[in-house]
């Protein structure tokens, strides 16, 4: 894993009608690599990913981002993702009536909508990289589907897959694991891995053995803050992580 930083969040926070969501969050992730963000319901874990899109603006804190130390804050949420920070949320949003090729195709474009790639002749790099894509997630033999047709599963690494297509530098993934069957998550945390060696990849998770096979550092949040950090082992052994979060 590199060392270099990509993201820090320091002293970050935000309140909602005087509630603080967010309280004075910190937070760095190298350019490579994977990390777990769990803790309890309401602890800032979307309210953080919405920070870091640019969803929602923090009332303090600075964000700062690549080798030049840019500031995320007060930049667009458009803006943001062009600077390389993709997001995946819990629901798949593929294009059902699409086929995987087609979604993926659409996703490499960027800005073309379903009906523009309908008229568009892909070159043979994009063709390529479809197809090298398509393996990555596994779904090289559903390429020809209609996107609808596929499993929950499929269609969560499909949209993984869509995201990758934009060669994010940081990828943040809200619980992957919801609704998969135990197959499918070992696929996911394949994917998850291997996506992690070229990129950041960080996931907000509740289902603790999907955590453990993710084999990641692991940040818990707790009141909006991080109550710890570490590996897996060594924040479930601290005594406030067990009282707030897995003693419940
Ligand atoms: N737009 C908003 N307006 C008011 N309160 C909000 C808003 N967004 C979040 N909150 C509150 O901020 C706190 C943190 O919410 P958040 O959704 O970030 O938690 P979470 O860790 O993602 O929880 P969960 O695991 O249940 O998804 C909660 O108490 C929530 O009710």
């Amino acid at each position: 894993m590199s060392s270099t930083r990509l993201l820090e969040v320091s002293g970050v926070s935000v309140s909602f009608d005087g509630f603080r969501a967010i309280n004075n969050l910190s937070f760095t992730m190298p350019s490579h690599g994977l990390r777990a963000i769990i803790g309890p319901n309401g602890a800032g874990k979307t309210t953080f990913m919405d920070i870091v899109t640019g969803k929602t603006k923090p009332d303090e804190g600075r964000i700062t981002w690549g080798e030049k130390n840019i500031s995320l804050r007060g930049m667009s949420e458009a803006r943001i993702a062009r600077e390389g920070i993709g997001r995946k949320f819990q629901k798949p949003t593929v294009f059902e009536d699409q086929t995987v090729h087609q979604n993926l195709l659409m996703a490499l474009r960027n800005k073309r909508g379903p009906l523009a790639v309908l008229f568009y002749r892909p070159n043979r790099k994009d063709l390529d990289r479809v197809n090298e894509l398509a393996a990555t997630i596994g779904l090289t033999d559903e390429l020809a589907r209609k996107s609808g047709e596929l499993s929950h599963g499929q269609k969560q690494w499909l949209e993984i897959g869509m995201l990758l297509a934009q060669e994010p530098r940081l990828l943040l993934v809200d619980e992957p694991a919801a609704g998969m069957t135990l197959a499918e998550r070992e696929r996911t945390t394949a994917l998850l891995v291997e996506a992690a060696k070229t990129r950041a990849v960080v996931v907000v998770e509740h289902d603790m053995d999907f955590v453990r096979r993710l084999n990641c550092r692991v940040t818990v949040l707790h009141e909006g803050s991080v109550l710890a950090e570490g590996s897996l082992d060594h924040v479930t052994s601290n005594q406030q992580v067990i009282d707030v979060y897995l003693g419940r």
